[in-house]
């Protein structure tokens, strides 16, 4: 395939006349493995809903090339969600696997192998109703039945907030095993998925206020140029710059310093703590200290 596997262009969503996303644009290439990261309510999980086909929404969602329109046969075919809030579904273990692999053409075997990695015992819980499993089960069942879809693309919304440390580990070791599908992974932990991606997405207020890409080859000495814009002047964002050996305007309203490749994902990880307060983020690359 040539082009992105998928197209967002001026994607719109509004609930009861508050808008939630504001006309975003954004690629998702065949091997971008993405963090998308933002404070909450920033509009993460509304732009995976509307990527989905969940919802209505303004704009246009291309899947490899093709306008899809909302509950999109091939763009659920195409994505395997697991999403941060579990569906409140009733039917037993036994029968949402069966349900997985006729309809959403997961392979069985490959369920019950991801399962026994996570620590989940699947051979007590199958006549058990989904939505009487614990928080984690769910999780780890969800996660076992979404890899092993043959998927182009896995979205996982917040997908270790349930799991326990072992199974987090095991988790994020399955996930660098998928490394040649293309991901989208929502999450608050940017410092624990730092290793599986090659792109960072954050979002600020319904509007994407940085998309870096950053390369697999970006090497731990290449330094980079960075110049942020603040909304309003900060007090602990300042402080916080100065540890990185930023200089600030005297306004406290623009501030510049430099990264090495290495500390990249800690950087942004810092600074998407103070999301509301950067209107502008830009990088150039310097190149090797
Ligand atoms: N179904 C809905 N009806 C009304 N408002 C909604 C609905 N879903 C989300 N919102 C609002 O849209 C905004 C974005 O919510 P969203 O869940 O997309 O944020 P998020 O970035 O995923 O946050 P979090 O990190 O807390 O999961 C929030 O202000 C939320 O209140």
């Amino acid at each position: 395939m040539t082009g992105p596997l998928i197209q967002i262009s001026a994607l719109e969503k509004t609930f009861v006349r508050r808008p939630v996303l504001q006309s975003l644009d954004v690629d998702i290439a065949s091997d971008d493995r993405i963090a998308l990261i933002g404070s909450n309510g920033a509009g993460k999980t509304t732009l995976i809903r509307c990527l989905l086909g969940h919802y209505r929404h303004k704009g246009d969602i291309l899947l490899a090339g093709e306008k899809v329109s909302t509950h999109n046969r091939s763009m659920l075919e195409a994505i395997a969600f697991v999403p941060q809030l579990p569906p409140p579904l009733k039917m037993p273990v036994a029968d949402l696997i069966k349900f997985s692999c006729a309809s959403g053409k997961a392979d069985k075997d490959k369920i019950w192998d991801i399962a026994d990695k996570l620590g989940l015992e699947l051979a007590i819980l199958m006549s058990i109703p989904f939505n009487r499993l614990s928080g984690g089960q769910k999780q780890k069942l969800l996660i076992s039945i979404a890899l092993a879809r043959p998927a182009k693309l896995f979205i996982f919304d917040e997908p270790s907030a349930n799991l326990d440390p072992a199974a987090r580990s095991a988790f994020l070791d399955l996930l660098a095993q998928h490394k040649d599908r293309a991901m989208l992974i929502a999450s608050h932990r940017l410092e624990e998925i730092a290793s599986l991606v090659n792109r960072v997405i954050e979002m600020d207020q319904g509007k994407i206020v940085l998309d870096d890409r950053i390369s697999d080859r970006l090497k731990e000495g290449d330094r980079r140029l960075c110049t942020l814009k603040l909304a309003v002047p900060s007090e602990a964002l300042s402080k916080t710059l100065s540890e990185w050996d930023f200089s600030i305007a005297s306004n406290g309203l623009s501030a510049s310093g430099q990264v090495a490749g290495g500390d990249m994902i800690r950087f942004l990880s810092t600074l998407s703590r103070y999301g509301g307060l950067l209107s502008d983020i830009s990088f150039e690359n310097l190149g090797e200290d």
